[in-house]
């Protein structure tokens, strides 16, 4: 499938104007948020399953047929970051956020009280590191995520220049809430500040300074479509 019109501000950093219309963005979100859900279970099922090895081996096969069905029409490239005309931002293949993604969780973020954002969501075990607990680079994923959101506010898409985070204590698999705001401002740098929670409180937290990248001033999106 050929790709629709890009803006090209700079290398890697293409957004694509895709003209669809709100009942046509609804239609592909019924289509592919259950298939997308669908392979996330696979994911789990496939870390989890215990059954014998002629079982493994057929679903295998049927794997690879699905797979196969699915190459025979696929888009060039990865999925990307596509707007509509009314400047609604689709970043349906993202990592965390990504609709169409099964490595994504995915978290959905919603405002927060202190004019920042907020994400629950459930880390199962596809998200592990040591025994029963999220893996410290999926923190980090999601914090660079979450607070890269709550830079981006005013519309505009922030980049993550710098980014620490300090493990307190580990966090269990499962539920976890993450909260991240704006704490400081300098030009087209933002200082954000964000907490990791687990349910019995907070487990990490994180500081990045975002970065408005000077080709995507004046870009905003009006909202994002997750
Ligand atoms: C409603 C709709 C919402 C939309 C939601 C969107 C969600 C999006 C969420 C996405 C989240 C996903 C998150 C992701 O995954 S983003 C992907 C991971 N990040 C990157 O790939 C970034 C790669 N780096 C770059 O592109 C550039 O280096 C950037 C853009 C960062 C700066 O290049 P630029 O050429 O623009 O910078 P400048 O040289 O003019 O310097 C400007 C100022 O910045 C200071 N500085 C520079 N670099 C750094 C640094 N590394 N740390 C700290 N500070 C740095 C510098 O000292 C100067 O400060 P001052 O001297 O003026 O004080």
């Amino acid at each position: 499938m050929s790709r629709p019109e890009t803006d090209s501000p700079g290398a890697g950093m293409e957004f694509t104007l895709e003209d669809i219309s709100d009942e046509e963005i609804m239609r592909r979100r019924a289509l592919y948020e259950p298939f997308t859900d669908s392979v996330r279970d696979l994911i789990d099922a496939v870390i989890r399953t215990e059954v014998d090895d002629a079982t493994v081996r057929q679903a295998q096969a049927e794997i690879a047929g699905v797979v196969q069905r699915l190459r025979t029409q696929q888009m060039d490239g990865a999925y990307g970051v596509r707007y509509t005309a009314d400047k609604k931002g689709m970043a349906w293949g993202n990592a965390v956020i990504g609709l169409r993604n099964a490595i994504a969780p995915p978290l959905v973020l919603r405002p927060g009280d202190d004019g920042g954002v907020v994400t629950d969501a459930t880390l199962g075990a596809a998200y592990e590191g040591p025994s029963g607990l999220v893996h410290g680079g999926v923190c980090a994923m999601l914090f660079d995520h979450v607070l890269g959101e709550a830079a981006s506010v005013d519309g505009i898409p922030c980049f993550t220049g710098t980014i620490s985070v300090r493990y307190l204590r580990p966090t269990p698999l499962g539920p976890i809430r993450i909260d991240a705001a704006i704490s400081g401002r300098d030009g087209r740098k933002k200082i954000v500040r964000g907490t990791l929670s687990g349910p019995d409180g907070v487990t990490a937290e994180a500081e990045g300074i975002f970065i408005v990248p000077r080709e995507f001033e004046g870009q905003a999106f009006s909202s994002w479509v997750s």
